[in-house]
């Protein structure tokens, strides 16, 4: 896992996204154009499998931080099912990619002869919820259980509100980053010794991700450190391209800054990040900014003259993104910092010698799990407690050794195990909230239903007996290639 999830996730997946239309060698998912508005059922009968559990569908207007690359977009989707796949196990046949084409802003792209989207600009939010209606209401039709997870929009919040109490759906930018930053923070703040109460956050961007983060860990810290909604609320600094969000800045807000915008700046703005930080003093440091470089050496150190263990995240994808790299937060905190990042960096040496392993706070530790749950529990809808529990079971699931190894995620080669516990604690969110419906599941002891959980994954190693015993002929050529004895298969 280590090894293949940065080719087929982040960061090369992004890069695929970026030159689909000249690298595309077969569809791999669904591409649901403009023009068959009003045609959406009838497109979608054209999937060849009968049974989908879970479809991943992006308009291609945010992929990561590369901005908006029209169906190229769908490279996210496939490489978000792939990880459903290698992670919890989903069959990869019950996994349905989608992009929707509703044109693209991007200039190389619309004079790209070669590009495979619709040629014209991209179209509005009014538009845009017409065609979403469609589909959900399409996809629901054909597959009545199915899981719809939104993936790089750039505005989902409308969507999210609309359709997260009709269909059993979430958003991955939103809330399963929101979850994963979550449980690292949950390890991490333990580390520091620092009450929840003291804790200053800055978050550079104030996007879905960003704000979709900042709200599950205000329901962190109203839960774990007694906090009223206002207390909690107050902690939050955000910082978007106009500097501090703050209600008297003279710009309209978007709606779903609002929440954490501040009013008690005494009429000043705070327009640059270094300006941010000397007003805040913060503990924790966000970036969901798409920024790369961001945090540069003066933030960084500026952030370790605030606290012993500094807590710091540039969480931007692809690596490019980055707000900055392991090495550079060692570096220019004397190797005090709490880190995660959104995309893999390597290994750094310390000082005396000791390697650090960098955390990766993706949301990858979390979707496979809040899926694999839904389907075991049958869930008809996804909620609050549903996501917060995956943080939750996220974060206590590391084992001694990679505590005592100072890690807050656990080992990307533990992943399966993980994404079990994930789903386990998303399982039991949802009987509680009298949401699940599988009468299999019904009294099972956590032990049991983790090993229910398990017992569901598809194993790609496992001997298909069915061909064994209609085709030995295939199995003898199989092993051959292999070089293995036939007992051992
Ligand atoms: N680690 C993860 O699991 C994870 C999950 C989701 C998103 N992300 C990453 O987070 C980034 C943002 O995603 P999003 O969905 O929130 O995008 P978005 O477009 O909704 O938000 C981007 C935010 O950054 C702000 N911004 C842009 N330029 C800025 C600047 N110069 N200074 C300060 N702020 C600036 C924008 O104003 C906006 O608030 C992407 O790079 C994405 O890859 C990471
Ligand atoms: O795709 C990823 O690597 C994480 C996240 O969903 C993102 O948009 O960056
Ligand atoms: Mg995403």
């Amino acid at each position: 896992m280590k090894d293949i999830t940065p080719l087929v996730y982040t960061p090369v997946v992004g890069e695929a996204c970026e030159k689909w239309s000249h690298i595309f060698s077969e569809p791999e998912g669904l591409y649901l154009p403009w023009k068959e508005r009003g045609n959406l059922a009838e497109t979608i009968k054209n999937w060849p499998e009968k049974e989908v559990d879970i479809c991943v569908v992006t308009d291609g207007s945010r992929i990561l931080g590369l901005g908006d690359l029209g169906v190229g977009g769908i490279g996210i989707s496939i490489g978000k099912l792939a990880l459903y796949t290698a992670c919890a196990g989903i069959h990869p046949t019950k996994t349905l990619p989608i992009v929707i084409d509703l044109g693209t802003d991007n200039e190389r792209l619309l004079n790209d002869e070669l590009y495979l989207g619709t040629r014209m600009k991209r179209l509005g939010e009014k538009d845009m919820m017409k065609f979403l209606d469609e589909m959900m209401a399409a996809l629901k039709a054909r597959w009545p259980s199915i899981i719809i997870q939104f993936e790089d929009f750039k505005n989902p919040f409308p969507s999210l509100a609309k359709y997260q109490n009709m269909y059993t759906c979430f958003n991955d930018d939103i809330q399963g980053t929101g979850a994963v930053v979550l449980a690292g923070v949950i390890n991490a703040v333990r580390n520091t010794g620092i009450a929840p109460k003291d804790q200053r956050l800055v978050f550079l961007g104030a996007g879905s991700a960003g704000v979709g983060v900042a709200r599950q860990i205000m329901e962190m810290f109203k839960k774990e450190g007694n906090l009223s909604e206002d207390e909690a609320r107050k902690l939050f600094y955000l910082v978007d391209s106009k500097g501090l969000v703050t209600n008297d800045r003279g710009d309209k807000l978007q709606e779903h800054k609002l929440i954490f915008s501040r009013s008690d700046n005494n009429g000043q703005q705070y327009k640059s990040l270094e300006d941010v930080l000397d007003y805040v003093k913060p503990t924790i440091l966000m970036g969901l900014s798409t920024i790369g470089g961001a945090f540069h050496e003066g933030i960084i150190r500026k952030m370790a003259s605030y606290s012993e263990r500094p807590i710091i995240f540039p969480l931007s994808n692809p690596v490019s993104k980055s707000e900055c790299t392991f090495e550079e937060a060692m570096k220019f905190t004397d190797e005090k910092v709490l880190f995660a990042s959104g995309s893999p960096f390597p290994t750094y040496e310390a000082k005396d010698g000791k390697l650090h392993e960098p955390g990766q706070g993706n949301n990858m530790y979390v979707f496979p799990g809040i899926g694999m749950g839904t389907i075991i529990s049958q869930a008809s809808l996804i909620n609050q407690d549903m996501i917060y529990a995956s943080a939750e079971y996220l974060a206590s699931s590391l084992t001694q050794e990679e505590r005592d190894d100072g890690l807050i995620y656990p080992r990307i080669n533990r992943i399966r195990d993980v994404s079990a516990r994930v789903a386990l604690g998303v399982v039991r969110a949802a009987e509680r909230n009298h949401l699940a419906r599988n009468p299999e599941i019904v009294g099972m002891d956590d032990d049991t239903l983790v090993e229910y959980i398990k017992g569901k994954m598809y194993d790609p190693t496992a001997v298909p007996t069915e061909v064994e015993e209609t085709d030995p002929g295939m199995w003898n050529w199989l092993t051959s290639k292999l070089s293995l004895p036939w007992s051992k298969l």
